[in-house]
This record gives structure tokens, sequence and C-alpha cells, in this order.
């Protein structure tokens, strides 16, 4: 669909591109010519990712240790790339999520996910848009959201609402920011099943609702050469026209309801106590690796 120099000239931060989907669309960007900076909290994670993305890839891929909660974590961040050389595109993918009935959420465990998603996304644009905006730099912003900014979803709310607040930014700034030629866009995937968004929101095993690929109309879950020849497109010159724009990539999953966990309404207590304790144990894991935050 590309090819190796589709995206030569450009230098994109990829946040959350350690694991997961950020992962698989930093290969993608770093096959068509693109350099790729990833951050996230885990150094061993990045470390590793970057090893094996530039050992598939060839391309050049570095890192940085950054928690996207803390504005200053993210401006220090921004300025070491900068120093090296401006870029030209940001992907805002770093998330956090799990389900859980929303009456058994407490302030920090909605802060938890608002403050990564919302918060952490709009810090991450200010600091790079207002470098692109004093160096007349016309760059390309792209987040991933997900197709709950149309249907919202039930036991995802702090998620559901935080993406949305990042839709109406892309929006709202696609105006502000098209003088100066900067565009954001956005991508709302259906299910493309990864370790991390697995255990926090499928952590019985058993898919339904949202993660379950039987109720996608062309009944699989995304593959992720797709996501990513998507965010190439939307980094690559050549359709600059096109901003302000979220883009559904999901086999017509919410066109198709449900796409939303409105059936785990089933659940007992009990159950969501077992879940409660799986979500406990995969963020455990993860936070003994962290290096920062
Ligand atoms: C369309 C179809 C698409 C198909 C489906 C795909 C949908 C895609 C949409 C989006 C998907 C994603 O984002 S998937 C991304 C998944 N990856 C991640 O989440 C990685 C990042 N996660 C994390 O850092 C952690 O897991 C997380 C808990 C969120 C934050 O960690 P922290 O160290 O900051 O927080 P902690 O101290 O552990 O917890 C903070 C509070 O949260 C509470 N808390 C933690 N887990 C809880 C739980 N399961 N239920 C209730 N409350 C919980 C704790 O009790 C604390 O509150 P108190 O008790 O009051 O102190
Ligand atoms: N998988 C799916 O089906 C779908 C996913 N999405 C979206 O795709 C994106 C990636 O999800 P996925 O790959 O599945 O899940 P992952 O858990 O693999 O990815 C989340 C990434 O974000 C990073 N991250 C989380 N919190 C922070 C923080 N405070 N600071 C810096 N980095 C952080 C994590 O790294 P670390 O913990 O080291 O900080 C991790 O690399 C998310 O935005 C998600 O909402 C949307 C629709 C569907």
């Amino acid at each position: 669909m590309f090819n190796s120099s589709t995206l030569s000239n450009k230098r994109i931060l990829v946040t959350g591109g350690g694991t997961g989907l950020g992962k698989e669309i930093s290969r993608g960007l770093l096959a068509s010519g693109a350099e790729v900076y990833i951050c996230g909290r885990r150094e061993n994670v990045l470390k590793t990712t970057c090893e094996e993305l530039s050992k598939d890839t060839g391309g050049k891929i570095h890192y940085r240790i950054c928690d996207i909660r803390d504005p200053e974590s993210i401006d220090d961040m921004v300025e070491s790339i900068f120093t090296e050389g401006p870029l030209t595109g940001l992907i805002n993918n770093a998330a956090a999520n799990f389900i859980s009935p929303t009456k058994d959420l407490s302030p920090r465990g909605y802060q938890a996910i608002r403050s990564t998603v919302m918060d952490g996304s709009f810090y991450t644009v200010l600091a790079v848009g207002k470098r692109w905006i004093n160096l007349g730099i016309r760059g390309s912003i792209v987040s991933n959201l997900v197709t709950w900014v149309w249907t919202g979803s039930a036991y995802v709310v702090p998620s559901a609402m935080s993406k949305t607040a990042i839709d109406s930014m892309t929006k709202s700034l696609a105006v502000e920011w098209g003088p100066y030629g900067i565009r954001l866009n956005a991508v709302a995937p259906g299910p493309f099943p990864t370790e991390g968004a697995w255990e926090k929101l499928n952590p019985t095993g058993k898919s339904s609702g949202a993660t379950d690929s039987s109720s996608v109309p062309m009944r699989r879950y995304g593959e992720m050469p797709e996501l990513a020849n998507l965010m190439i497109f939307l980094q690559a010159d050549g359709c600059d026209y096109l901003t302000g724009q979220t883009i559904a990539i999901d086999g017509g999953h919410h066109l198709a309801a449900p796409s939303t966990f409105a059936s785990l309404s089933d659940l007992s207590d009990d159950d969501w106590g077992n879940i409660r304790d799986n979500i406990k144990a995969s963020a455990e894991k993860e936070k003994s690796e962290r290096s920062i935050g």
C-alpha cells in the first residue's frame, strides 16, 4: 500500500509505543521510512521494543521515559526530542483503562484514567503544537480513540468520557490551528486484541460485548497492519486538506451494536470482585517494571 519512502522526511512521536497498538503502528511508520520516538513508563519494555523494531525494519527508533500524566515530564521529553531535530508528527496512543461498575469507582480510579487519556493527550498536543507554531512547522497529530466516542459504553465510563473529550479537542484545534497548517485527526478502532487492553477489559478470558468478534459485521478482529496503514496515510503528505476528522476502523462494529460492554449488566458483585482481582494483578505486574510514575 505504501513504500519505504512514503514517510522518509518525517519524525514522529508515538506515545505508549512500547506495547500493543503503539508498537505495531511504530513498526508501520518505520517501514515507511519515518524516524520514530516512542515513550512510556517502563524502560525495559521501551528498550526491547526499540531493539526489536530497529532489527526488523532497519529504521531509526528512539525511546524516552515519560509519564504523560505529568506535564513537566512531557515538556522535558518533547524539548529533548526537538533538540535532536523537530518532530513532524504526533500519535497520541498511550492510555489507561479497566472495566468496572461505575458505582464502584473511587475518585482516584476515575482520575487514573482521565489523567492519562484526557490530560495526558492534551498536554502532549500542547507541548508539540506550541513548538510547531513557533517554528512554522505544518505537523500532523493523530489521536487513537475508540468508537465509544459515538456510542458511549457502560462499565468503562471514564475512558469513554476522556476519549470523547479528545475527539472534541481534535475538532476544536483543527479549526484553531488550521491557519498554521497544523492538522488534527483521530482514528476510532474497534477490537484489536492486545495484552494490555485484554488484561484490563477481558480479564476473565471470556470475550463478551465489546471484546467479542462475533458481533463485528466482518466477523473478525482488526489486524495490526490495517491500523498502521491508516496511521501512515494520516501522517503522509498528499491529503493535507483532511483535518478535524475521526475515522472508524472497526469492520462496521459500532454500526451494528453491541460494540460496548452493555451486556455485562448480568454480572454479580462476586463476578466483579474476581474481575477486579485479575485486573489488579495485571496492573501490579506492570507497576513493578516501571522506571517512573
Ligand atoms: C469498540 C470495541 C473496542 C474493544 C475494546 C477495546 C477498547 C479500547 C478503548 C481503550 C482501551 C485502552 O485504553 S486499553 C489500555 C490498557 N492499558 C493500561 O491500562 C495501561 C496503563 N494502566 C495503568 O497504569 C494501571 O492499570 C491503572 C490502574 C489504570 C493506573 O495505575 P496507577 O498506578 O495510577 O493507579 P493505582 O494506584 O493502581 O489505582 C488508582 C485507583 O484506581 C483504582 N482501581 C484500579 N483498578 C481498578 C478496578 N479494576 N476497578 C475499580 N477500581 C480500580 C484503585 O483502587 C485506585 O483507587 P483507590 O482505591 O481509591 O486508591
Ligand atoms: N486494543 C484495542 O482493541 C483498542 C485500543 N484502543 C486504543 O489504543 C491505544 C493502545 O492500546 P493497547 O495497545 O491496546 O494497550 P496497551 O496497554 O498495550 O498500551 C498502552 C500504552 O500506554 C502507555 N502508558 C499508559 N499510561 C502511561 C503514562 N501515564 N505515561 C506514559 N505512557 C503510558 C503504556 O506504557 P507504560 O505502562 O510503560 O507507561 C502502554 O505502552 C489506547 O489509546 C487504546 O485506548 C482503541 C480501541 C481499541
